[in-house]
């Protein structure tokens, strides 16, 4: 089970209210430097999610539909177009066919937000109006980060004043792996000036960190610097996200929230391709945060294939392997 709290199938999904702002904190290099990650600890912990998916279908469902109102529809390709945003978009706000929808007994299901590149946010928020679904946009040179700072700066201007609610910023990795703890808080705390309004997700690209170490240090500086949300990945990374890493940033949000009071929303993003990734993923966030965590406000799937996954497995529960009706074309 991924928390003791089992959702209603009836509970309408759909756009929730913002979580409050982080305003961060000073940083404070003495609690960097004192954190500390065990590996083989972290691999031991979450190798038993596994046995602690739901039991039975029905169960299982209810999660899934929960897991569809947390993802981030994403397309971040070279060739995206308008029309691939609209379609997206039509997804996003109707994820889920009505026979299906019916036959689980859900209400309104939507997404929590697209996320897109900065050209396709015109495109997208059109194509969105009316939802209440907000636009996220990567940016600050995603996905590598390597672009004029001044250059990366613009870019989440320009993104904010296209209309974007949400920023999606990546991090200079040798910040990190160079241990400048100073130049990583205040690239992040200048970024997060520039969002104003928007809430700051902060990629730290986990993959190209090195050590879970470095994970948790990330994380902190990341937090201390005013990102709303930490994420683990840009989807482009030989390594995305994985569970030894989402336990490392689980517990330095509950490290943060027990030191400030303020709660930070988390994002694992990359390669969460199957309905069991979501399920894992909504356990350990179930665990080690609770369920506030299993809710839009403080937790996104940063994903461009989750949805047809988690489609097709509801189709199984829904309606049997191999007896599920035809499938409308993918969005
Ligand atoms: O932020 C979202 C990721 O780029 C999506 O990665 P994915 O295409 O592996 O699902």
């Amino acid at each position: 089970m991924p928390s003791e709290e089992t959702p209603s199938p009836a509970r309408t999904a759909g756009p929730q209210p913002a979580q409050d702002r982080n305003a961060g904190l000073p940083l404070d290099t003495g609690w960097v430097a004192a954190t500390r990650v065990n590996r083989p600890a972290a691999e031991r912990h979450v190798a038993g999610l596994a046995a602690r998916r739901p039991a039975d279908p029905a169960t299982e469902a209810v999660w899934l539909l929960r897991a569809v109102g947390l993802i981030d529809l994403t397309t971040l390709s070279g060739d995206d177009t308008p029309g691939r945003v609209r379609r997206l978009c039509a997804k996003a706000r109707n994820p889920l066919r009505a026979d299906l929808r019916a036959a689980l007994g859900a209400g309104r299901v939507t997404t929590a937000a697209v996320c897109v590149y900065h050209e396709m946010i015109a495109p997208a928020r059109a194509a969105l109006e009316g939802s209440g679904l907000p636009v996220a946009a990567v940016s600050t040179g995603f996905p590598a980060g390597l672009s004029p700072f001044s250059t990366r700066l613009a870019e989440i201007e320009a993104s904010v004043a296209a209309g974007a609610a949400e920023i999606d910023i990546v991090i200079s990795r040798r910040h990190v792996l160079l241990g400048d703890w100073q130049a990583l808080y205040d690239e992040i705390a200048t970024f997060r000036a520039a969002c104003g309004p928007a809430h700051m997700k902060a990629i730290l690209a986990t993959g190209e960190l090195g050590t879970l170490t470095n994970v948790a240090r990330a994380s902190l500086v990341a937090m201390m610097a005013g990102a709303d949300f930490i994420k683990t990945s840009t989807g482009k990374e030989p390594v995305n996200a994985t569970l030894p890493v989402g336990l490392t940033m689980c517990r330095m949000i509950r490290a943060y929230r027990e030191a400030t009071g303020i709660d930070v929303g988390f994002k694992p993003a990359g390669g969460i391709s199957t309905a069991t990734d979501a399920l894992d993923w909504l356990g350990l966030v179930g665990e080690e945060l609770g369920p506030r965590w299993q809710e839009p406000a403080l937790f996104r799937f940063g994903a461009s294939s989750l949805l047809g996954a988690i489609e097709r497995r509801l189709d199984e529960i829904a309606f049997g392997a191999g007896n599920t009706p035809r499938r409308h074309a993918p969005g």
